[in-house]
């Protein structure tokens, strides 16, 4: 296994990077602590010369990159690797560990996220722009062997031949060619066509990526198009996840679609007519069918932004935020500090719920909703049915709730990240839980699940023992925060029924999310393994275990170079 996989390493690295030093070394897993100190200097001096050279070096040319100017070298040196584009397209070798790898563990951990973030002389604007890269970490009878390797997206892939934005991403919005523009007085309006049919929108599937019931593994975005297949085991890229549905009109989705081996729901929101389709894809069928349908509360134009929901075991809860898509802002090239989004507290913040067997919402009036104080949350963590004081179904979600302050969403860009690393400068974050009364009340209630200051004040990127999904819970794994930071640092555990916590950080490191992993046939919901890779603040990265009751460090598995901070990722066992 070893030699099959350094043999794979050292042909990749030849196909491309451009230093035959640095495949060197790459390969070579029999390492010492200076070695590797060494190494990532390296690495690090070839991600200052790879950025401000542009995409060459990524796209296999065997030309070196131009030498940078001093400035932009000296500027490169001081920006933390979570923030550095990877130097190839792909890698793959064994890891160095220390510690020891539990003997369950068995299977290949995958992590979704933007890796590249600059095309040709183009340096992307924000977190979320950048290029699709898969992480892998094989577990296999106590070895670790890994890998990276940029999603063959059109995007990505029209980037590369042109050398040049080709696709909307996120924040950014590809020129139109001057040519173009010259000929045609109506290329404003062509360019919206194109914008409201999805032609000229990304298939950049880098935000999570998700093993279907029927085993098929899915990197999947906010746009429909980029619902993307990939082999979990080589990283290729398989091709487009084809619905068969007629749904995808409607070009939007939620990018946190909820799975179980048995089914998938999601949904796709309407800007036509505010709202959001519920719909449900059983485990080997391509084909989504709508379950019911929410519309807006709100008389606003579009409809809340909805990047993820949750579900208990008989409801849908449907997440309707004040910051909603703004038609004037999908048709400016030019991003404001809110995106494609625009913050409307006054017309209300809600929450609906919707029966999973009817797709009904609750209340008989199709306004089965309740209002909230306004909230801001990327990411829902679990929801469940429980009882009231007096016996009355009440239904409890939690989310990461960033406050109701839209400020989080442009702390992203590449530049803030970049320039304000050890200031003060992220804001505010706590779990978030709702109660949704389902007796007809008109009002639902925020409160905050654990004193906030137990974890820093920061709080995303979450997970739980997905046995536990849609079930009373009581462990919620994120990344919080050892204060100052401009970002979220620390990895904690939060005990939401005895409100404790428990924290793991080390000085200068960005650790992206915390996969909890359980341990077959685990009685304790924190019987089994927390998983992240960290980005090291000397340029280096590393895989950490933590174990999931104590929270304290089991293995770590030192890659030989850097890599880059990542979103959302999911755990394929062995069979
Ligand atoms: C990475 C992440 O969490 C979110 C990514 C969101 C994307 C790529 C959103 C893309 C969009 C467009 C390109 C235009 C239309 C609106 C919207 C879905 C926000
Ligand atoms: C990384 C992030 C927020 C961090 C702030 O605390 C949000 C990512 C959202 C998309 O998946
Ligand atoms: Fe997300």
């Amino acid at each position: 296994m070893a030699s099959l996989f350094t043999t794979k390493a050292m042909m990749s690295h030849h196909h491309v990077l451009s230093s035959t030093r640095l495949t060197t070394l790459y390969s070579d897993n029999s390492i010492n602590d200076q070695q590797i100190k060494t190494k990532s200097q390296a690495s690090h001096r070839l991600f200052a010369r790879r950025i401000s050279g542009a995409a060459r070096a990524v796209i296999n040319s065997p030309m070196p990159p131009p030498v940078p100017e001093i400035e932009k070298l000296e500027g490169e040196r001081r920006c933390h690797v979570a923030w550095t584009s990877v130097q190839q397209e792909k890698w793959e070798g064994e890891l160095t560990l220390q510690g020891k790898i539990p003997t369950w563990l068995n299977g290949t951990y995958l992590r979704n996220g933007p890796g590249l973030w600059n095309i040709g002389d183009h340096d992307f604007r924000h977190l979320f722009d950048g290029y699709s890269t898969l992480v892998k970490l094989q577990f296999d009878g106590g070895r670790v062997f890994a890998g990276h390797r940029l999603l063959e997206s059109d995007a990505y892939k029209a980037a590369k031949k042109h050398n040049r934005l080709c696709y909307r991403e996120f924040s950014e919005t590809p020129k139109p060619a001057i040519r173009n523009s010259f000929k045609n007085p109506f290329s404003g309006i062509g360019e919206i066509l194109r914008l409201f049919s999805g032609e000229s929108l990304t298939d950049n599937a880098n935000t999570g990526v998700i093993r279907l019931g029927d085993g098929r593994v899915m990197c999947l975005t906010e746009t429909q198009k980029g619902s993307i297949l990939v082999d979990h085991e080589t990283l290729e890229t398989i091709g487009k996840f084809e619905y068969d549905d007629g749904l995808s009109d409607h070009m939007i989705q939620s990018a946190h679609p909820i799975v179980t081996e048995t089914e998938m729901w999601t949904l796709i929101p309407d800007l036509v007519k505010p709202g959001y389709r519920v719909v449900r894809m059983e485990a080997g069928s391509n084909r989504r069918e709508v379950v019911g349908r929410v519309k807006c509360r709100s008389g606003s134009w579009g409809p809340g932004w909805v990047h993820s929901f949750a579900v208990t075991e008989n409801y849908v809860v449907v997440p309707e935020m004040p910051l909603r898509y703004s038609v004037k802002n999908l048709l400016r090239a030019e991003p404001t500090p809110l995106y494609k989004f625009e913050w409307c507290p006054q017309d209300g913040a809600f929450l609906h719920v919707m029966s999973k067997l009817t797709g009904e919402v609750v209340r008989v009036d199709n306004v089965a909703s309740v209002e909230v104080p306004a909230y801001v949350t990327f990411h829902f963590i679990n929801a469940y049915e429980d009882e009231d004081e007096n016996g009355a179904t009440v239904i409890i979600a939690d989310c990461c709730e960033h406050n109701a302050d839209t400020r989080i969403l442009d702390m992203l860009r590449l530049h803030t990240l970049r320039s304000s690393h050890g200031q003060d400068v992220l804001p505010d974050a706590r779990i978030g839980r709702f109660r949704i009364p389902l007796d007809g009340s008109k009002y639902g209630r925020l409160e905050t699940a654990v004193e906030a200051e137990k974890h820093g004040r920061a709080m995303d990127m979450c997970s739980i023992n997905p046995l536990h999904l849609g079930q009373k819970y009581r462990y919620v794994y994120a990344c919080g925060a050892q204060r100052p930071c401009n970002f979220p640092n620390a990895l904690s555990k939060v005990d939401i029924v005895e409100k404790k916590v428990k924290n793991w950080h080390e000085h200068g490191m960005i650790p992206s999310e915390p996969f909890f992993v359980p341990r077959p046939g685990a009685i304790h919901e924190d019987d089994g393994v927390v998983i992240s890779l960290v980005s090291e603040g000397n340029g280096g990265s590393f895989a950490i275990l933590l174990d999931g009751s104590s929270f304290e460090e089991i293995a770590r598995a030192t890659f030989p170079y850097g890599l880059p901070y990542g979103l959302h990722g999911c755990w394929i066992p062995k069979h």
